[in-house]
């Protein structure tokens, strides 16, 4: 369904790629967690699946088609990728089903878009997976008075509504508590297994990913250092991902 072909990133005025030569490919039935000390590569990743970066070498198919860069081939195949942020990147006035509406903005025109105008069936399909994320009772309830978690909900539910083939996260649980990130990571598990949806998220916590996931890349300088089930996550693994995270953490002691 998703496969990247000798993938390579590198910004401009970057000695080093930020990633180098990928090679996967992925379906339905991930659930991908990537793992990887901060700068590995991990944003990178996941922009370039959903198309915010072009890859300096390589491709990435979606269904076998490469991914196209040119403005109306990207559009479509945004509309297939559903987003999860860290900060959520939620419009604080506006209600939960507001928000959960401009899910529905990359199917619609321009126009419509600006006066904000949605169909019957745009809102009660809206309502019907606010109800899937146990929010219900929060519809109508400007977001910025929302827990943490309850707005990932929302942020979980603006990316179903777009019908989505894949759901990427980019640190989705990394500013909340461990109770509640256990709970999102349960709610998206639950979500990937009812859709078949492939999921592929970044995530700092090793004890959420090999809980989770079904599958665990980990990055190291841009390079793919693991790919493999969660139980072969060894402590070796581990060492190897985060090595000189514990090197620098020694040396601060
Ligand atoms: N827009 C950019 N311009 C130049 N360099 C960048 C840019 N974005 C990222 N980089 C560099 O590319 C490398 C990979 O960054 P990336 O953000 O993908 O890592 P990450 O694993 O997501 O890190 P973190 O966990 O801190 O978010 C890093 O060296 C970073 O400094």
């Amino acid at each position: 369904m998703l496969e990247l072909k000798n993938v390579s990133v590198r910004y401009p005025g970057m000695k080093k790629n930020a990633l180098s030569d990928l090679n996967l490919s992925f379906d339905k039935n991930d659930f991908v967690c990537v793992l990887g000390k901060s700068g590995a590569g991990k944003s990178t990743f996941i922009r370039c699946i959903n198309g915010l970066q072009q890859p300096t070498e390589g491709e990435i198919r979606f269904d076998g088609t490469p991914m196209s860069f040119q403005k109306e081939e990207l559009r479509q195949i945004r509309r297939e990728m559903g987003m999860v942020f860290q900060h959520f990147n939620l419009i604080p006035r506006m209600s939960v089903l507001q928000n959960v509406l401009t899910g529905r903005f990359g199917y619609r025109s321009t126009f419509k878009n600006l006066v904000g105008w949605f169909t019957n069936d745009e809102i009660q399909e809206a309502k019907r997976i606010i109800a899937e994320v146990g929010l219900t009772e929060m519809e109508n309830r400007r977001v910025e008075n929302l827990s943490g978690g309850q707005k990932q909900r929302v942020g979980i539910a603006r990316a179903l509504v777009q019908h989505p083939r894949i759901l990427l996260g980019d640190e989705p649980v990394a500013s909340l508590d461990p109770g509640t990130s256990n709970r999102i990571f349960s709610l998206l598990q639950e979500i990937h297994e009812r859709l078949g949806l492939l999921t592929i998220i970044n995530v700092h916590d090793i004890e959420l990913a090999k809980r989770y996931a079904t599958r665990i890349i980990a990055l190291k300088d841009g390079e793919l250092i693991f790919d493999g089930k969660p139980e072969d996550f060894t402590s070796e693994e581990y060492e190897e991902t985060y090595e000189s995270e514990q090197q620098n953490l020694f040396f601060q002691i």
